[in-house]
């Protein structure tokens, strides 16, 4: 675990980054940081590996004081990953990967075994290995600099905006392969983000910052989107907060009623590949995949598409997203092989949607747990954001500083 105990910042300047903050980040789990710009973020995250001391209170590692540990040792057990990937140009992916390994003292083939094992664990194709970092995509260098905070193996893991230079749907691959690699490695991690879609997404316990690293409101997702802790937490969560939560809760309560003509239904008309609803048909392929809806009552209608979502898999969203893209206003649920299982009316899923949540319910359309960790401070308003606060040297020369450090950690 890791725990801010009184930990503040002020700088030579006077400028106070962070007041003194209280927080425990419990192990294996996901804490994310969300708060306005400048509010203390990257500050608090680089208390942990020491990369900034604090002037007041302390930050704990399992128990010991980090101020008591040697920097460069402290770095090397602990993953850190930041925007722009910051990976060293003049090395290929391979090595860049390998950097830890290679400060720890492996052996170059080791290192590289360890690399190339990363390299596929972060679903990247073994010919990249040999590119430097110029050729490759942003999403790909993302992944890479995910890869080599992974390296050595650290129990903890610090991720300061690493999603936040690339396009949205590559931000939402990389935030799913997060949440899959998290779901395998149960690395203690600790994510800023100014994103509270992000926030949301990937926290099992989001905390919601304000000025000065003053904590707003300490929650796990639903908590946080269903019962914001007052309106100013509920203006910086945004006027489509309800619709969010439908993302974190499971599709698994629409209730889905077999497809007609499927098994036990032996009632239904039927084409041989196509199931009426009405003027309707339902066309599936030979494996009972849909491949679209046609109004067979429209002269010459075309096939329009029919969206499906996976009762076992997707969010309340990803149902009513279906049922509301659906031409008929019917979701068809699939199993895992994309075969057409049942179907669900938009009532159906604005039933789900009106039944109560269960606690246990929210958790599991992410990571099956809700506990969260304690903070000691109590709850406070969001500030609003200030503008043109600068964060100073992320990126390459930051990379390579922390490497002539002898402070690879993870990097
Ligand atoms: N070296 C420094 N000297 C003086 N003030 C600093 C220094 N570094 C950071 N600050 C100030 O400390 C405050 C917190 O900065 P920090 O980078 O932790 O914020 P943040 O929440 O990560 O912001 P952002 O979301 O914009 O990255 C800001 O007001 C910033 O201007």
């Amino acid at each position: 675990m890791i725990r801010f105990d009184g930990a503040g910042k002020r700088h030579p300047d006077g400028t106070v980054a962070v007041e003194g903050l209280d927080l425990d980040v419990p192990t294996g789990r996901t804490t994310v940081l969300v708060g306005p710009s400048g509010c203390g973020k990257t500050t608090l995250l680089r208390m942990v590996n020491r990369m900034v001391e604090p002037t007041s209170g302390r930050v704990l590692l399992d128990g010991t004081d980090v101020a008591a540990l040697d920097p460069a040792k402290l770095r090397r057990g602990i993953g850190y990953v930041i925007q722009q990937a910051g990976l060293f140009p003049h090395r290929r992916v391979i090595d860049n990967i390998a950097t830890v390994p290679y400060l720890l003292g492996w052996d170059r083939k080791r290192a590289r075994a360890r690399a190339a094992e990363l390299l596929d664990l972060v679903g990247l194709a073994p010919e990249t290995a040999k590119r430097y970092p110029f050729q490759l995509s942003g999403g790909q260098q993302q992944r890479v600099g995910v890869a080599r905070a992974l390296a050595a193996d650290p129990p903890v893991l610090l991720m300061d905006e690493p999603f936040s230079a690339v396009d949205p749907v590559v931000r939402a691959g990389l935030q799913e392969e997060l949440l899959r690699l998290q779901s395998e490695l149960h690395k203690t991690v600790l994510f800023v983000t100014h994103d509270i879609e992000e926030a949301v997404r990937l926290g099992d316990q989001v905390v919601v910052l304000r000025e000065r690293g003053r904590i707003a409101q300490l929650a796990d997702p639903h908590t946080l989107l269903t019962a914001p802790a007052d309106l100013d937490v509920a203006a910086f969560l945004g006027r489509d907060r309800g619709l969010r939560g439908l993302g974190l809760r499971p599709a698994a309560s629409v209730a889905v009623r077999p497809i007609p003509g499927g098994p036990g239904d032996d009632g239904a008309r039927r084409s041989p590949h196509g199931v009426r609803f009405g003027g309707w048909e339902l066309m599936l392929d030979d494996g009972r995949r849909p491949i679209g809806w046609i109004d067979r009552d429209a002269a010459g209608a075309a096939l329009e598409p029919a969206p499906g979502f996976r009762p076992d898999a997707d969010t309340l969203r990803a149902a009513l997203d279906a049922a509301v893209l659906s031409p008929t206003g019917i979701a068809v649920a699939l199993d895992p092989d994309g075969r057409a299982i049942g179907t669900a009316d938009r009532e159906a899923v604005l039933a789900a949607l009106a039944a109560r949540p269960s606690a246990t319910a929210a958790g599991t359309a992410k990571s099956g747990t809700t506990d969260v960790g304690t903070a000691k401070s109590g709850t406070a308003n969001v500030g609003t954001a200030k503008s043109g606060t600068a964060k100073s040297g992320t990126g390459e020369a930051e990379a390579e500083k922390v490497e002539t450090d002898g402070a690879g950690g993870g990097r």
